[in-house]
């Protein structure tokens, strides 16, 4: 291992690669929340690679919760041979012939290491593969409770900001979500640099959208959108939104497990531009459906009726499944001019 190259402290750099996914692909930023051990080797087909491999991928720590376990083959013959598969949930492979993920992390052709990385995605350790690093990791990981006490009193880098609807725009709001047709809510995938295409998928979203189409229920939330949360923005962040997008109302129905797994709103590029999420609760007469900030910490913020959450769109987060009733919810995506340009 190059130990210059990277350094605990240090943000791990994030990549999408080959890997044992249902996808075949994996993006590490999705990986934040939990510990992530990568396991660099030239071949699973060395008999104490082989070894190592089986040992980590065997230890009930990763869980797939707390810690995730990759192994990272630079050895094209490891995945047509079939030697490496994923153990779901907790341990999976990245396919790394093309060293992508090697050069990324320092390590040279044929090395091999250990990089443990936290749950903010940053450079916990480095350690050599040797038995008395693993020794020391795994030990390191079996006691993460203390380590995620701490985490747990970190504040979370979000505005909460209540009123900023009122009562009965909110009422309007829902009773328009439900006097018009709603879809199924996509997310973006990008199979290919610069080709973002939107897929359904429920296990991971879901979520009925309507776009907000009378133009004086726009100009209402606008209006309140640039007058409450712009200047907000503006004082607490040192950014100056200029542009709106993505008027919708949305809801998310206990009917239909509604939720919206850990993910970040910029990383493809029809997405590269925005700059904060908004999020506006319409109604409070619901269970579950709670907002978190998986890399930050456990908790769950629900805004009151009318309070708007605002956070980064490049922090990563999720909707707890809501459990009882509907969360009904407006979410615009806030931004600038340099950013509409690219957009
Ligand atoms: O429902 C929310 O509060 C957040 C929605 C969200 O993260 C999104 O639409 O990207
Ligand atoms: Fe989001």
């Amino acid at each position: 291992m190059n130990r210059r190259f990277l350094a605990p402290g240090d943000p791990a750099p994030w990549f999408t690669q080959r890997c044992t996914t249902p996808s075949g692909r994996y993006s590490f930023d999705m990986a934040a929340g939990r510990y992530n051990l990568l396991y660099f080797f030239p071949s699973a087909a060395g008999a104490d690679i082989g070894e190592r491999l089986e040992h980590l991928a065997g230890d009930p720590v990763f869980d797939g919760v707390r810690c995730q376990l990759f192994g990272v083959s630079a050895d094209s013959d490891d995945e047509l041979s079939g030697r490496l598969h994923a153990q779901p949930p907790g341990v999976r492979h990245f396919l790394d012939a093309d060293r992508l993920v090697a050069g990324h992390y320092g390590v040279p052709a044929g090395g091999r290491g250990l990089v443990l990385v936290d749950p903010m995605l940053r450079i916990a350790a480095i350690a050599d593969d040797e038995p008395s690093s693993v020794r020391q990791v795994l030990s390191f990981l079996r006691h993460l409770p203390d380590a995620l006490a701490v985490q747990r009193q970190v504040p979370t880098p979000a505005l909460m900001l209540p009123g900023v609807l009122e009562p009965a725009l909110c009422e309007m709001l829902i009773r328009y979500f439900h006097g018009q047709a709603s879809v199924q809510s996509a997310i973006f995938t990008e199979p290919e640099p610069g080709r973002s295409l939107p897929v359904t998928d429920i296990g991971f979203k879901s979520r009925r959208d309507c776009v907000l189409r009378d133009p004086a229920l726009v100009a209402q939330l606008q209006h309140r959108v640039i007058h409450r949360i712009v200047p907000e923005i503006s004082k607490y962040f040192q950014f100056q939104v200029t542009r709106m997008e993505r008027m919708i109302v949305a809801c998310y129905d206990a009917a239909d497990h509604g939720c919206f797994g850990p993910h970040r709103d910029n990383t493809v590029t029809a997405t590269a531009h925005r700059r904060f999420a908004v999020s506006i609760n319409l109604n409070d007469d619901f269970e579950g459906g709670g907002l978190s900030f998986p890399e930050i910490g456990p908790a769950r913020y629900t805004a009151p009726l009318g309070g708007a959450t605002v956070f980064s769109c490049s922090v990563l987060h999720a909707v707890a499944p809501v459990t009882r009733g509907c969360r009904y919810a407006c979410l615009p995506f806030l931004h600038d001019a340099p950013g509409a340009a690219r957009a």
